[in-house]
């Protein structure tokens, strides 16, 4: 499945959000948002999974305009795992998970043998299987993020877009996740704070700041020194990774100056 975010702007009450945004994700690409807090990235985001209408330009998905499409039919292409949680009510963590099929259904129609069976293999990867019975408002964070990645992975979506999904995971399961995310082939979108990991994991990285895109590539020709000092206002080395040459930023705590365009 391929996305073509085409050229959108997103402007709310007077405000510029976005700003002219052109990203693609080829088929079975994952792609990576990173950038500094509010400069765009969960908007992007959020004009994909249609929570949010651009202002001006389209969002394209296998060469059908998304507003054109019922929301039924995208929702069971596209899976979000947002910021905005999901999981409020006392659900078991079995029964949020089974509500990702619910594009797939109609009316009350009860899950098929390998829709449950589907919902068992996804809480198997997450490592939450033994939680099933539990009450999702009793889980620590990391386990409810777990268990609201499976339950978009049991949509058996075409393109997975995720919101910062490692918040909240410990360094096992944010590996986890992610070699989980390089090994299934899906086309993915997803926002990542961790530098380190989203060059690990991305074919692609898209930069933002400010609402424009300042730097869109493989993650080795977009992570510079240069562009961490003028966007994120960090003064970091640049270092292949040892085993798998993948650019690794290296900082300490007298790393941070300021950002290019702002004042104190
Ligand atoms: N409804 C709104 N009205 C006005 N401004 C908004 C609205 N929603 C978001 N913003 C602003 O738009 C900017 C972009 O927000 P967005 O959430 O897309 O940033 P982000 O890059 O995802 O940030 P973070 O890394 O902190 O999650 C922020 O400055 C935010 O305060």
């Amino acid at each position: 499945m391929s996305l073509l975010i085409d050229d959108i702007s997103v402007s709310i009450d007077g405000a510029r959000l976005l700003q002219g945004l052109s990203i693609t994700v080829e088929p079975g690409q994952i792609v990576g948002m990173i950038g500094p807090n509010g400069s765009g990235k969960t908007t992007a985001l959020r004009c994909v999974y249609r929570a949010q209408r651009p202002t001006t330009g389209a969002v394209w998905i296998d060469g059908a305009e998304l507003t054109d499409m019922p929301l039924r039919d995208s929702a069971r292409i596209v899976a979000a795992l947002t910021q905005e949680g999901g999981a409020d009510l006392d659900f078991t963590v079995r029964e949020v998970v089974a509500l990702g099929r619910t594009p797939h259904l109609s009316g009350n129609q009860a899950l098929s043998a390998r829709e449950l069976e589907l919902c068992r293999d996804a809480m198997a990867q997450m490592e939450v299987l033994h939680l099933a019975d539990r009450g999702v408002l009793s889980l620590s964070g990391g386990e409810r993020q777990r268990v609201l990645i499976a339950r978009a992975l049991v949509q058996e979506p075409r393109l997975l877009i995720l919101d910062e999904p490692t918040n909240h995971l410990d360094l096992h399961h944010q590996i986890r996740l992610l070699s989980l995310l390089r090994s299934s082939g899906l086309s993915v979108l997803i926002t990542l704070h961790d530098l380190n990991l989203a060059a690990s994991v991305c074919d692609r990285l898209a930069v933002l700041s400010k609402g424009c895109l300042v730097a869109f590539g493989p993650p080795d020709t977009v992570l510079t020194e240069s562009l961490l000092s003028d966007v994120f206002g960090v003064e970091a080395r640049v270092v292949p990774h040892p085993l798998t040459k993948v650019p690794q930023v290296l900082y300490d705590l007298g790393s941070v100056t300021p950002v290019k365009g702002t004042t104190p």
